[in-house]
Parts: C-alpha cells; structure tokens; sequence
C-alpha cells in the first residue's frame, strides 16, 4: 500500500520561555496553529532498508532527515523488518521556524502507523514523536493547541477565526539551538498575555488575535538578523492587520481578512523577499484532515 500524507507548517500565535530546565532544554508556553503550507510525503513500502528522496536540496538526505529518522524510530521499537521509500515533496522553507522537519517527521509517523497496521493512537505517536523533537507532538496532532513543558504538553483549542496568512521568509536560516542560546531570561520584560490570546480565539475576534501576537525570542533573532525587523515593518505598512516571527524566526507571518489585501501585501514584499506566500489558515484538525 503507498500512502500520501500531509505534512502543514506551524506558526507560533504566542510564544513565551518560562525558564531554563536542567536538561538544557527551556519550559516553553506557546499556542501554536498550522497553515496550509505543506509538504507532502508518499511512502512506498520496499524490502528491506529506509530510502529517502526530497525534491530540495536544502535537508539532509541520510539518517540525519527527521522522516528518516521517523521511520527508523518505529522499525526499531515494532521489529519491521519491511522497508519504506520516503519522498518528500519540500514546499515549506528550511530553518524558518515552521517545523518544517518536524512536520514532515509527524507525517512519517502517522503514515506508517497506517502502512503497517500499527494501531497507534496520536497521543502514544506523539510520545514517540518527541524522542525526535519538540514540535514533533504538536505536529502529529496537528490543529490549534496550547503547548506546555518543551512542547508536547498538548491541550488543544479552537482554530483561529478564518483568515490568510502571509508568510516571508529572509534568504538565511536560523538554528533554533543558537536561538535558545542567546536567550538572556533576565532581559524578557513583556511576555504574552495567555489569556487575552485563549479568549480572542474563544470569541473568534480577528482583531483581538492580532492585538495578541507575541513572541519572546523575536527580538533574540531580530538583533542578529535585522532584516526579520524591516520585513515586520514592510508588512505591516502593505497592510497586514497583525505581524510576528514564528518560533525561533526568521519567518515573518501576517494575518490578514480579506483576499485582495493578502496578495497586496505579497505583491508588495515580492520586491524585498524571494520566500512570500499567501495561504489560509487552517487550524481545526476535523474540517481539515491530515490524511
Ligand atoms: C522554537 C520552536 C517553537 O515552536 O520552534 P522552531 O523555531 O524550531 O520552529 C520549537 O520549540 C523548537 O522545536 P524543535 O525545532 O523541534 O526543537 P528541538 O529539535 O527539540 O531542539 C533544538 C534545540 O532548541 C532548544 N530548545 C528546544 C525546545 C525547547 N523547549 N527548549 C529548548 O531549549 C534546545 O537548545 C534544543 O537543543
Ligand atoms: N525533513 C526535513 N525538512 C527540513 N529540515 C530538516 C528535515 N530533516 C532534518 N532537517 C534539519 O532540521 C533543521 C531544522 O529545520 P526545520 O524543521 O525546517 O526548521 P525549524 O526547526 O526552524 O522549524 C535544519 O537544519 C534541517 O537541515
């Protein structure tokens, strides 16, 4: 049986670091939501060993690919002595704070279970999911949710009101590790407001969203890539109604109502920006199935 799955980008609505574990990693409390920005995976299954493809050149091809490293995961711990064919079909920017890996590692693990009758559930796919990332759990469940501890803390919630997202993403990457890096916790002084956000997407208030939009390592990243500030600024001014980076950056996201201010804002920053795109949110797993 081959199977096709979808693999959507996230963004981060809110983001904020609690503090700093002794593992290394950070307590983070973020309310994240996917786009309909997405790669897509088609797994072929094959005698033997794992095989990786990718239409771009920009990831790994060998185990060190997190749908490799997926599949080899749930070989090992279920003994399948099969194989799988992976090919990626790449659409969402590499190292942008999309999780594109680990969306595509999410997409793996849920198409597995599928090809080889696993019968996993998403929660126990997900505690799989996290020995390859923090956003992995996320990622599998995919949706809106809140999410606690390094990321698999999942309590999910209502997608966002219906709206475009335009995304920008500058022509470097950002390593999430130096990110974390050069967090100095004592320099956060504004944090996101939980609250105010749970209760713009309660009542589905566009503009309040907007109003809600905030991320702590934005300015960790600005500081060292200014161009994440001036695509902000841009965006803003073509008319976005709300602007933030996404996880650890250097994606630029704004939310925008209507159709034709979406595609003015992208015509606008086409001019700065090479990686701009224009796609719904998608937010609610049931009206928009992963499979
Ligand atoms: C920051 C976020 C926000 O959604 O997104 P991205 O910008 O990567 O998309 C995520 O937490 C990233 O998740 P992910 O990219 O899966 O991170 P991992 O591979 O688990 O960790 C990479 C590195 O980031 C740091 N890290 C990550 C997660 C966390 N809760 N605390 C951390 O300190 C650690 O230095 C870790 O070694
Ligand atoms: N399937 C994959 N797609 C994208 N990046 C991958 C993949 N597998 C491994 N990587 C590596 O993971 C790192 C983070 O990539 P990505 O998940 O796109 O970014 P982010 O964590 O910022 O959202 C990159 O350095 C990339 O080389």
């Amino acid at each position: 049986m081959d199977i096709s799955v979808k693999a959507p980008a996230k963004i981060n609505l809110t983001l904020d670091v609690l503090h700093k574990r002794p593992d290394g990693y950070h307590d983070l409390e973020m309310v994240m939501t996917t786009v309909d920005l997405a790669d897509r995976i088609d797994l072929t299954e094959i005698t033997g060993g794992i095989r990786l493809q990718s239409t771009s050149g920009f990831v790994p091809f060998d185990d060190r690919n997190l749908a490799y490293r997926a599949a080899a995961l749930i070989k090992e711990r279920f003994g399948i002595t099969k194989g799988v064919n992976i090919l990626i079909h790449k659409r969402i920017p590499v190292a942008a704070g999309l999780a594109g890996g680990s969306s595509d590692a999410a997409a793996t693990l849920r198409g597995l279970n599928k090809m080889w009758n696993l019968g996993l559930s998403t929660e126990e796919l997900g505690e799989l999911g996290l020995a390859l990332g923090s956003d992995v759990p996320f990622c599998v469940q995919g949706g809106t949710a809140i999410a606690r501890g390094r990321g698999e803390q999942l309590t999910p919630l209502s997608p966002p009101p219906p709206c475009w997202v335009v995304l920008a993403k500058p022509p470097h990457g950002v390593s999430t590790v130096e990110v974390f890096q050069a967090l100095k916790m004592e320099k956060i002084t504004t944090r996101p407001n939980l609250e105010g956000m749970l209760n713009a997407l309660d009542k589905k208030d566009f503009d309040q969203v907007c109003e809600q939009l905030a991320n702590v390592l934005e300015g960790v990243t600005m500081a060292t890539y200014p161009k994440v500030r001036f695509l902000k600024e841009r965006m803003a001014t073509f008319g976005a109604e709300g602007v933030l980076m996404s996880g650890s950056g250097p994606t630029v996201f704004g939310l925008v109502k209507k159709e034709s201010v979406a595609f003015r804002v992208v015509n606008g920053l086409r001019g700065f920006c090479r990686q701009v795109y224009a796609v719904r949110m998608l937010g609610g797993l049931k009206e928009n199935s992963l499979e």
